[in-house]
C-alpha cells in the first residue's frame, strides 16, 4: 500500500450469483486513492465498476483481498468500526428518486443526513446550485438534474472524505449533466472523488487518473495526461468517445 492512499484494494474478487450463473464481478483488483485524489472508473457495462464502488465504500465485502480505508481493514474490525468507515463516504447514486424516501421533502432529505452536524441545510442547497425555495418541494416534482444535485448536498452533508458518484449524470440532458459536473469540479481536490462514468469526457474533466476495468479487472490505470496510447481498453474508448481530441 501507498503511504498516502485513503482507501486501497489489494487483490479484491467478488462473486455474485444470478440464479445458477457464477458471476466474478471483481478479479484480483489492485487500486490505490489518495486524500484529495480523483479517480474515474471506465469500463463496459458489466464490468464490474458498481460493484467496485460497493466494496470501496465499505458496504459490500469481497471474497477476497482486502480493502483498507485510512489503514484501516475493512473486514476485520467490528460492524461499529466499519459503520464509522462508511461515514467517510459520501454516495451519490445513479438514480437519486429511488434512493430519497417518498414521503420526504427536498431539505428533509439532505437534513437527516446533516443529523446533528449543525451544517445549514440551505447552504448545502446553495453549494449545490439550487434555490432554497427547492427545500420546501417533494424530489418528485423536481428534474432530474435537481435531484441529482439534491443527492449530491445530501453526500456532502457528512463532509465525506471520499464523494462516490455512479454515473451522476446519466439519463440528464446536456444542461442538467453541466451543472452536475460543475458541482463535482468545484468538490474535486477539497476530497477525494470516485467517479463511474461510461464517458471519457466526463473522467477527463474531473479526473486525475482513469481506472479501467474489463471483465472485474483492472486493465488500466493510468493519469489522465498520458491517456493517449495508453492500454487498448482506454484506447477503445477514446475512439468510442466522439468530439475529443486525441
Ligand atoms: N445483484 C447481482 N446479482 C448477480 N449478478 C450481478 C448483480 N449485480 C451485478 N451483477 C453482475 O456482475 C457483473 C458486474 O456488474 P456491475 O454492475 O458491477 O457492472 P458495471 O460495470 O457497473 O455495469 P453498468 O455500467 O451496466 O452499471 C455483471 O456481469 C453483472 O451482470
Amino acid at each position: 500500500m501507498r503511504d498516502e492512499a485513503l482507501v486501497s484494494c489489494r487483490g479484491v474478487g467478488r462473486v455474485l450469483t444470478a440464479g445458477r450463473r457464477r458471476i466474478e464481478a471483481l478479479r484480483g483488483v489492485d487500486l490505490d486513492v489518495a486524500a484529495g485524489e480523483s479517480v474515474a472508473v471506465v469500463g463496459r457495462s458489466g464490468s464490474g465498476k458498481s460493484t467496485l464502488v460497493g466494496v470501496l465504500a465499505a458496504l459490500d465485502r469481497p471474497h477476497t483481498g482486502r480493502v483498507t480505508v485510512g489503514g484501516v481493514d475493512v473486514w476485520a474490525v467490528s460492524e461499529r468500526e466499519r459503520r464509522a468507515v462508511r461515514r467517510r463516504f459520501g454516495w451519490i447514486p445513479q438514480d437519486a428518486l429511488s434512493s430519497f424516501d417518498p414521503r420526504y421533502t427536498a431539505g428533509e432529505v439532505v437534513a437527516e443526513a446533516v443529523g446533528d452536524r449543525g451544517t445549514d441545510v440551505f447552504e448545502l442547497f446553495a453549494r449545490v446550485g439550487l434555490d432554497p425555495g427547492m427545500a420546501g418541494r417533494r424530489p418528485v416534482t423536481l428534474s432530474g438534474g435537481e435531484r441529482q444535485r439534491v443527492a449530491i448536498a445530501r453526500a456532502l452533508a457528512t463532509d465525506p472524505d471520499v464523494l462516490l458518484a455512479d454515473e451522476p449524470t446519466s439519463g440528464l440532458d446536456v444542461l442538467a449533466q453541466e451543472r452536475v459536473l460543475d458541482v463535482l469540479a468545484v468538490e474535486r481536490g477539497h476530497r477525494a472523488l470516485v467517479l463511474v462514468t461510461h464517458d471519457l469526457r466526463v473522467a477527463l474533466r474531473l479526473a486525475d487518473r482513469v481506472v479501467a476495468l474489463e471483465e472485474g479487472r483492472v486493465v488500466a490505470d493510468v493519469p489522465v495526461g498520458g491517456l493517449a496510447g495508453a492500454a487498448p481498453e482506454l484506447t477503445r474508448l477514446l475512439e468510442a468517445t466522439p468530439g475529443l481530441d486525441h
